[in-house]
């Protein structure tokens, strides 16, 4: 199981020490088969690299720009940058930022260039609450799905991030059961080899005990929890106890 940290806007170098206790913590048996990535700033990746050097915690950038070139872009950073510092993910499509105007196609775009920078995706797709209820769930996820991946071939590194965006940040999750036919639906996307679907969306030490039974999801993609060790760590616990 795949446990991503994406720590958003928020952290900076005194947040360092907070890792002391992930990094025993993925060195202990306790991790089980856990596999821990962190997600943060672009400002924290490369002291993040330092600090999990020797250790088996993967680092993702949250966003890339589209040109795999240098370029005058101000304020962006392209997928060569973040693997130059470090990153071996970066996190593509987050509706934090399809809300800003990301599309598709812009996302289709990031997404062949960090795959040609030889980082694995992180690709997010979900539904917002007006489009859950007027029933649009699926045909929302199959455009993102079509359009975000159009033309790529080789998938085996790219993850599923399904998070609806009402679940985001909000304290709530969708029902067991609707939420295993979600993601059985986006793996039925794929003919060949299946790719690894995550769930993202309020995810805490509480609720994993129901989320962890839904038997296709492949990991968490969390936000808010990720930033306490402490948390961060229990989920993972609580997901192998
Ligand atoms: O990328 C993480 C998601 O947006 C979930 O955030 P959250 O766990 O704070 O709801």
């Amino acid at each position: 199981m795949y446990f991503v940290a994406n720590w958003k806007m928020y952290g900076n170098l005194s947040s360092l020490n907070t890792l002391d206790k992930v990094i025993r913590f993925s060195k202990s048996k306790e991790i089980k088969g856990g596999r821990l990535i962190y997600c943060p700033p672009n400002t924290l990746i490369s002291s993040f690299a330092k600090k999990f050097n020797n250790c088996q915690i993967g680092i993702g950038g949250q966003n890339c720009h589209e040109s795999k070139d240098y370029g005058a872009h101000t304020g962006h950073v392209n997928s060569r940058m973040l693997k130059n510092i470090g990153a071996h993910f970066v996190i593509i499509g987050h509706s934090e930022n399809r809300k800003q105007g990301e599309s598709d196609k812009l996302i289709n775009l990031k997404i062949k260039s960090a795959l040609e920078a030889k980082l694995k995706v992180i690709f997010c797709i979900g539904e917002t609450l007006s489009e859950k209820r007027k029933k649009k769930t699926r045909s929302i996820l199959s455009k993102q799905i079509k359009i975000g991946l159009k033309n790529i071939k080789n998938k085996s590194n790219i993850f599923i991030a399904y998070e609806p965006v009402w679940a985001i940040g909000s304290g709530i999750i969708p029902k067991s059961y609707d939420l295993f036919k979600t993601i059985e639906f986006i793996k039925s996307k794929f003919r060949d080899k299946l790719p690894k679907v995550l769930y993202g969306g309020s995810v805490n030490p509480e609720n994993i005990t129901n989320l962890k039974k839904i038997n296709n999801i492949d990991g968490f993609l969390i936000g808010g929890a990720s930033q306490s060790a402490k948390k961060f760590i229990d989920i993972v616990k609580k997901t192998y106890s």
